[in-house]
């Protein structure tokens, strides 16, 4: 028995909707009988796009409007940029499944096509992210980063209109909108580290749900699952949400995991960075002993001045 009607709670942006409509049609090719709704909200995110995101403190900001949906019933999976969705679920709420990851790197975009390391003094990054800010002052020191906010769309336009003079993104929501031609340079995880999860696309659903449960597993990637649960437990033990300047990036290397975590100050002076391989069977533990590593070689304080 499966189930006969499922409803997709989403973000209304246009990332999210491509997102939800991802699952959707994975779900469509598991399941052809299958009646798949999207339901669009506004979050409060949505709606405070004027204040810098690292100062309104809010875990949940982006998906709360759609756990109290799913919560409720009116919907039976929210979807979510995995990346955006806090290591602590609301009660009742569990993540179902992960749909293959997309690209995890950042990139780069300039005004005239200049890669980051042709930039200069007179140069301005924009960037709402503290992990990217320390990442391009760590390795960049004379180059002024400045807080861009807004949708992709939105943050090209301020570059365009001169408030920039180039942008740090995640190269997922610039591949995802169609917008891959506009892409100067992709920036490698040694040069950038990118956030726990990014590139990946999440599938929330009630904890006691187990037909929903069964229908998400249907559509996970395994792989994917793994490497995201481990970020996420590195993120969980940081106490960590997208806004602080802390990544971790896991791979496959053979039939082993790779890990690196970082912990960075936001002028870039200090960064810690380290990176370890274990079976992957023990990625998790493997995930929480190095963020104790890093917290217990410097990162503690670094956290402690930005808190
Ligand atoms: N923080 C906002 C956000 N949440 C998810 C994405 C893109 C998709 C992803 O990273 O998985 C973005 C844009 C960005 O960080 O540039």
């Amino acid at each position: 028995m499966t189930k006969e009607t499922i409803n997709i709670g989403t973000r209304s942006s246009k990332l999210a909707l491509w997102q939800a409509h991802q699952v959707k049609d994975a779900l469509m090719r598991c399941f052809p009988e299958m009646v798949v709704n999207i339901i669009p909200f506004k979050t409060k995110g949505d709606a405070v796009l004027e204040v810098a995101l690292s100062k309104i403190g809010d875990k949940g900001l982006f998906t709360r409007e759609i756990e109290n949906a799913l919560l409720n019933g009116e919907v039976d999976i929210a979807v979510h940029s995995l990346k955006d969705l806090p290591t602590d679920l609301p009660e009742g709420l569990r993540l179902g499944g992960v749909l293959p990851r997309g690209e995890v790197r950042d990139v780069l975009v300039s005004r005239d096509g200049r890669s980051l390391k042709e930039l200069t003094s007179n140069d301005r990054i924009g960037t709402s992210s503290l992990r990217r800010q320390a990442q391009i002052l760590h390795k960049y020191p004379y180059l002024k980063v400045v807080d861009i906010r807004g949708n992709v769309e939105t943050r090209l336009r301020k570059m365009e209109e001169g408030l920039c003079d180039a942008l740090v993104m995640a190269g997922a929501g610039f591949i995802r909108l169609g917008l891959e031609e506009k892409i100067t340079e992709f920036l490698e995880p040694e040069v950038i580290l990118p956030a726990v999860s990014q590139g990946a696309v999440a599938m929330e659903i009630r904890s006691d749900d187990s037909l929903v449960s069964e229908v998400v597993k249907a559509v996970t990637d395994e792989m994917t699952f793994l490497t995201t649960n481990a970020e996420r437990a590195f993120l969980k033990t940081i106490e960590g949400g997208c806004q602080v300047p802390v990544a971790c990036y896991s791979q496959l290397v053979g039939d082993n995991m790779r890990l690196t975590g970082m912990i960075g100050a936001i002028d870039g002076r200090i960064l810690l960075r380290e990176t370890v391989e274990c079976k992957q069977a023990e990625a998790q533990k493997c995930a929480v002993q190095l963020a104790q590593k890093l917290l217990n070689s410097g990162g503690r304080q670094i956290l402690e001045t930005i808190r």
